[in-house]
């Protein structure tokens, strides 16, 4: 019998991210078909596995040398079924079509999680924004909207920001479409505050993260206090969701980037925290300069030849993953078991590798899937959206609060369906089952398009 592995892995036998990201939705969906036969019957989920659109295209633009430059740019149009298309642009120089659509793929359930309609996307470039000038950052960004404009629109696909794309770059864009399309509309998310943004959209990814992670561990009767937390990265995810950590008690140990990362054994504090923010969304810099300027913490450059990151190989409670995809291997998780962490909370998209999710698994530790721990970022996205429709704004305390019901909620649906399937506590299970459920009763009502 043929698989969806099969197929996936014969059209496309290079796209490995994305077939890991299949694999794993696969393996829990399974339950769902073997219970809901009319869903095999109208190949779901063979449809949900091949993008509605994919859109390539040349972004040609200048250095500041006057060179020319010419870089490839996406958007991977995943699933609309219920909603229009929506999840953010990444600038990297390793983006290609597999990494996107794993992204796309994962953005699909999420989206279906958050209860908002919003169907699933992802875009970017193989940009490296590191070491360019503003104006560099500028050009780049205009020619990229200059093709991607037409296939946006606040009811058609809603980009926002991802690795490499923060305030600046979404401020860029926003210009350019603006100015092509003669219309201002909340065709972006992310957006600054003075011009049609959500407070609390910038926080939202990490805030939302940690809130998963408290609900997870109420279950066991336990709080963030005190505890002591690793967490990778360094960017917008990692950075509020240090926030949160050290506002409920918890002691982050740890940041990164792509070179190395810090230990800091008295904890990252709200004042070093500022000095993070000013390094990395500002001065633009390495992490390596944190123990520079706080010599209680030492700074450990990553060997790329190593089998396993040091960084996860502390004594600790808490793991938060906020860098980026496979940065947990099999070794790692088993160098976190063994320093007896408790809870994995995926901050970044697919931060796990299958082999390290069977492990965290098999120890019962509380590890929370990235489409259900980092939604809340998507989630305020949607509610930017609802208060751009509205022509409204909420103040902090509101979008917070209503950012906080969410993650509780997801985080209830989750705990429900991993129970009614027969896996209790498996948030695996629980987050691809009630995400893939919510989409596919949307497409088998809508028909075969
Ligand atoms: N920004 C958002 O709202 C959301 C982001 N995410 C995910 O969170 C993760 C981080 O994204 P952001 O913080 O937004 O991006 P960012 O660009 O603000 O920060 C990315 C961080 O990851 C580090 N990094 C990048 N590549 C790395 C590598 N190969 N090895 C080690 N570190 C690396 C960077 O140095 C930086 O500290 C990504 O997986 C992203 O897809 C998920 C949901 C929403
Ligand atoms: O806010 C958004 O639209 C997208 C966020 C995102 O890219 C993600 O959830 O991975």
């Amino acid at each position: 019998m043929t698989t969806i592995m099969d197929i996936i892995s014969g059209r496309d036998p290079h796209e490995t991210e994305f077939h890991q990201a299949v694999t794993e939705v696969v393996g829990s969906v399974k339950l769902v078909l073997d219970k809901n036969p009319e869903y095999r019957h109208a190949r779901i989920v063979e449809r949900m596995v091949e993008p509605e659109r994919i859109i390539q295209f040349r972004v040609p633009w200048v250095d500041d040398q006057g060179r020319v430059q010419v870089n490839r740019g996406f958007r991977v149009e995943m699933n609309s079924a219920i909603g229009p298309y929506k999840g953010g642009l990444r600038f990297h120089p390793s983006v290609n079509l597999s990494i996107l659509k794993f992204l796309a793929f994962e953005q699909v359930f999420k989206n279906a999680l958050t209860t908002l309609p919003m169907g699933g996307a992802k875009g970017g470039a193989d940009f490296d924004p590191k070491g360019k000038s503003d104006n560099e950052v500028m050009r780049f960004c205009q020619s990229f909207m200059s093709e991607l404009f037409r296939h946006l629109g606040a009811d058609r696909d809603v980009p926002a920001g991802d690795i490499g794309v923060g305030g600046r770059e979404i401020g860029y864009m926003f210009g350019m479409y603006k100015k092509l399309k003669n219309e201002f509309t909340g065709m972006l998310t992310g957006k600054s505050l003075n011009w049609g943004g959500s407070l609390i959209r910038p926080e939202a990814t990490g805030y939302g993260s940690v809130y998963f992670a408290q609900e997870m561990l109420t279950t066991r009767h336990q709080t963030l206090k005190d505890k002591i937390c690793l967490v990778s990265g360094s960017g917008n995810v990692a950075q509020y969701t240090t926030e949160k950590i050290i506002q409920l008690g918890g002691n982050v140990v740890t940041l990164s980037d792509s070179t190395g990362y810090i230990y800091d054994e008295k904890g990252i504090d709200l004042d070093k925290l500022v000095y993070v923010k000013y390094l990395k969304n500002l001065k633009r810099g390495r992490i390596r300069e944190y123990a520079e300027k706080y010599p209680e913490a030492v700074y450990m450059e990553f060997d790329p030849a190593a089998d396993h990151s040091p960084l996860w190989n502390h004594r600790a409670d808490c793991a938060f993953p906020s860098a980026t995809q496979n940065e947990i291997n099999e070794l790692d998780a088993r160098n976190l078991v063994n320093n007896g962490v408790q809870v994995v909370c995926e901050g970044a998209n697919m931060p796990t590798t299958l082999e390290g999710i069977d492990i965290f698994l098999d120890h019962k530790i509380l590890f929370a899937p990235g489409k259900a721990a980092n939604a809340g970022g998507v989630a305020v996205s949607g509610l930017e959206m609802a208060q751009n429709a509205m022509r409204i704004k909420w103040n902090s305390q509101e979008v917070e609060e209503r950012l906080r019901k969410i993650m509780q909620h997801i985080h209830r649906e989750c705990l429900v369906a991993s129970e009614e399937y027969g896996t209790p506590g498996n948030y695996v299970n629980g987050a691809n089952i009630a995400g893939f459920v919510k989409v596919a009763e949307a497409m088998m009502d809508q028909g075969v398009v």
